[in-house]
C-alpha cells in the first residue's frame, strides 16, 4: 500500500533510536536524518520536511530535559505531532447537512478517478440515508457521460446529463436545478478534466462553479502523482476555491507522499481517500488515526467502523469478541488460532491494516495473496511443532537443534522457521502493549450498533450494572 514503506521507515527510525543507550544530540541527529530521507523518498515536498525537521529540534531540546523525563517519549510524540500537523490544515472543510440542499463540485485532472470518487462519494452518503444525485458536467470527453451514467445506475443514484448539449455550464445548471426541485440533499456535480493543467480546464472550471454556486469544491488527485503534487493541487486552488481534497488509488504502490502534501498547497483538508476500484473501497480519511496506521500503532476507530461495514451486524460483536480475546499473543497456539480467524474472513485482510502491528508488515494492502501465503507458511511451520511449544510462553524452548526438526518436518527452510518466531516475538511484543481502549472502543460502538448488538457485545454482568437493555438505551442517548 502506499506509504507503507515510508511508515516502516520511519518506525525503524525510531526504533533504532529507542535502542540507544543514551540518547544524545547524536543520535537524535540520526533519527531525524533517517526520517527526513524517508519522506523525502516518499515525495513530499523539501520545504515541508526541512520545517518539520526544524519544528522537532525546537521541541526536542535535550540539554533542558532533564535527566528524569521520558526523551524517547518526547521525541516519538514530536515526531506523531508533526506528521499530523503537516496532514492537517488546521480548518475543516464545509459539511453538507442532511436534509438540507448541499451542491458538491469535482474537479481534478483526467484520469484522476474523478468520476469514480463522485460516485463513491455519493454512494458513502446514500449508505447513511441521504439522498444524493449525480450531474455530469463532463461534455469534453466522449464517454465521460456513459460512464457516469453506469457508475449511477450501479450505485442506483439519480443522474443527469446530455449527450448532445456541449456547453458543460448550461448541463451543469439543469441538473442542479433538476436536482433542486426533486429536494435531493446533496447534488454531485461532476466536471471534465483535461490531460494537463490548462487555460480552457481552469476557464471551464470557473465558469461551471459562478453558475452553480457550489457550497463545497473537491479537488481529486491521484496518489501516484508523486512531487508535481503541489504545483498542481495549487493551480487548481488558484482557479476555484477548493475547500477540500480526496486522494484516489492508495491501494497502488507508489510513493504517495507527494499527495499528501497537496494539503499544504490548497490548505484543505483531506476528506477521504480511494482504496480501490469499488464502491466500497473508500475511507474517511482523519489524520490522527492515519499517522497511527501509518506508525504501526493501528486505528481502533477505523478497525471498528470497517468491521461495522463489511461484517453481518449479527456477527459484529462475537467477531469483536473473538478478537479482544486473541490479543495477548501468550502462546504460539494463540497467534496459530488468530492466524486461522484471519485467513476465514478473507476480505477482511483490509481490516487487519488498521491493527496494531499487523500493519505494514505482515498483512501490507495490495499484497493479500503474499500476505495470506506467509500466514499459511507459518501455519503449516507450527504444525510441526509439539504441543509443548505451542503451549509454552516461552519461545526460547525453540532452540536451534528443534527449529532444524521442525523445519525438516513442515518441509520449510530454518531460515523460515526462524523468520515465523520473530514476527511471534514481534507480533507478541506489540500486543502485550494493547487492549482494545474501553472508552474509545465503547464509543466508537455506540456509534456504529444499535442498543441490541451492543448489548451482546458486552458482559453479562456490566449489562447487569447498567441496567440492562433500558439502561443501555439511556446511556447511549
Ligand atoms: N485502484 C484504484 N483505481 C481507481 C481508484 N479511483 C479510481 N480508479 C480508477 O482510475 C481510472 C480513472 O478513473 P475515472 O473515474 O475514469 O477518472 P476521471 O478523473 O473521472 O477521468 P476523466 O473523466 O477522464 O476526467 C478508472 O479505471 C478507475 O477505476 C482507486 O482509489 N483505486
Amino acid at each position: 500500500m502506499v506509504l507503507a514503506q515510508l511508515g516502516g521507515s520511519i518506525t525503524r527510525a525510531l526504533q533504532q533510536m529507542s535502542n540507544a543507550t543514551v540518547i544524545d544530540e547524536k543520535v537524535l541527529n540520526d533519527c531525524l536524518n533517517e526520517i527526513n530521507r524517508a519522506l523525502l523518498q516518499s515525495d513530499v515536498r523539501f520545504e515541508l520536511v526541512r520545517d518539520m525537521r526544524t519544528n522537532i529540534k525546537k521541541i526536542v531540546n535535550l540539554q533542558d530535559l532533564a535527566a528524569g523525563h521520558n526523551k524517547r517519549k518526547i521525541i516519538q510524540q514530536a515526531v506523531f505531532n508533526e506528521l499530523c500537523k503537516m496532514l492537517d490544515p488546521g480548518k475543516s472543510s464545509f459539511v453538507p447537512k442532511k436534509g438540507k440542499t448541499s451542491v458538491v463540485m469535482f474537479v481534478g485532472l483526467q484520469g484522476s478517478g474523478k468520476t469514480t470518487t463522485c460516485t463513491k462519494y455519493a454512494h458513502y452518503y446514500q449508505k447513511k440515508g441521504w439522498k444524493p444525485a449525480l450531474v455530469c458536467a463532463d461534455t469534453f470527453r466522449a464517454g465521460a457521460f456513459d460512464q457516469l451514467k453506469q457508475n449511477a445506475t450501479k450505485a442506483k443514484i439519480p443522474f443527469y446529463g446530455s449527450y448532445m448539449e456541449s456547453d458543460p455550464v448550461k448541463v451543469a445548471v439543469e441538473g442542479v436545478e433538476r436536482f433542486k426541485e426533486e429536494n435531493r440533499d446533496l447534488i454531485i456535480v461532476d466536471t471534465s478534466g483535461r490531460h494537463k493543467q490548462e487555460a480552457a480546464l481552469f476557464e471551464e472550471m470557473r465558469q461551471v462553479s459562478e453558475a452553480t454556486k457550489p457550497d463545497l469544491v473537491i479537488f481529486v488527485m491521484d496518489s501516484s502523482i508523486g512531487q508535481a503534487a503541489f504545483d498542481q493541487a495549487q493551480a487548481f486552488k488558484q482557479s476555484v476555491a477548493v475547500g477540500a481534497v480526496i486522494i484516489t488509488k492508495m491501494d497502488g504502490h507508489a510513493k504517495g507522499g507527494g499527495s499528501l502534501s497537496a494539503v499544504a498547497a490548497t490548505k484543505s483538508p483531506v476528506i477521504f481517500i480511494g482504496t480501490g476500484e469499488h464502491m466500497d473501497e473508500f475511507e474517511v480519511f482523519e489524520v490522527k488515526p492515519f499517522v497511527s496506521r501509518l506508525l504501526g500503532m493501528g486505528d481502533w476507530s477505523g478497525f471498528v467502523d470497517k468491521i461495522h461495514d463489511i461484517v453481518p451486524m449479527d456477527k459484529q460483536p462475537e467477531l469483536l469478541q473473538k478478537l479482544s480475546e486473541g490479543f495477548t499473543l501468550r502462546t504460539l497456539r494463540i497467534m496459530y488460532e488468530q492466524f486461522q480467524n484471519m485467513l476465514s474472513m478473507g476480505p477482511l485482510s483490509q481490516v487487519f491494516s488498521m491493527l496494531p502491528g499487523f500493519s505494514s508488515e505482515l498483512m501490507p494492502k495490495g499484497q493479500e495473496k503474499e500476505s495470506q501465503a506467509k500466514v499459511k507458511r507459518y501455519m503449516t511451520i507450527m504444525d510441526s511443532m509439539t504441543n509443548e511449544e505451542l503451549d509454552s510462553s516461552n519461545p526460547k524452548l525453540i532452540n536451534e537443534p528443534r527449529m532444524m526438526r521442525i523445519a525438516r518436518g513442515s518441509g520449510r527452510l530454518v531460515r523460515e522457521v526462524l523468520d515465523m518466531m520473530e514476527e511471534y516475538k514481534r507480533l507478541a511484543k506489540v500486543m502485550k502493549r494493547l487492549k482494545i481502549p474501553k472508552k474509545g472502543d465503547m464509543s466508537a460502538l455506540s456509534r456504529n450498533m444499535n442498543a441490541q448488538s451492543m448489548a451482546k457485545a458486552l458482559p453479562a454482568q456490566m449489562l447487569r450494572q447498567i441496567g440492562g437493555m433500558g439502561g443501555l438505551q439511556n446511556l447511549m442517548r
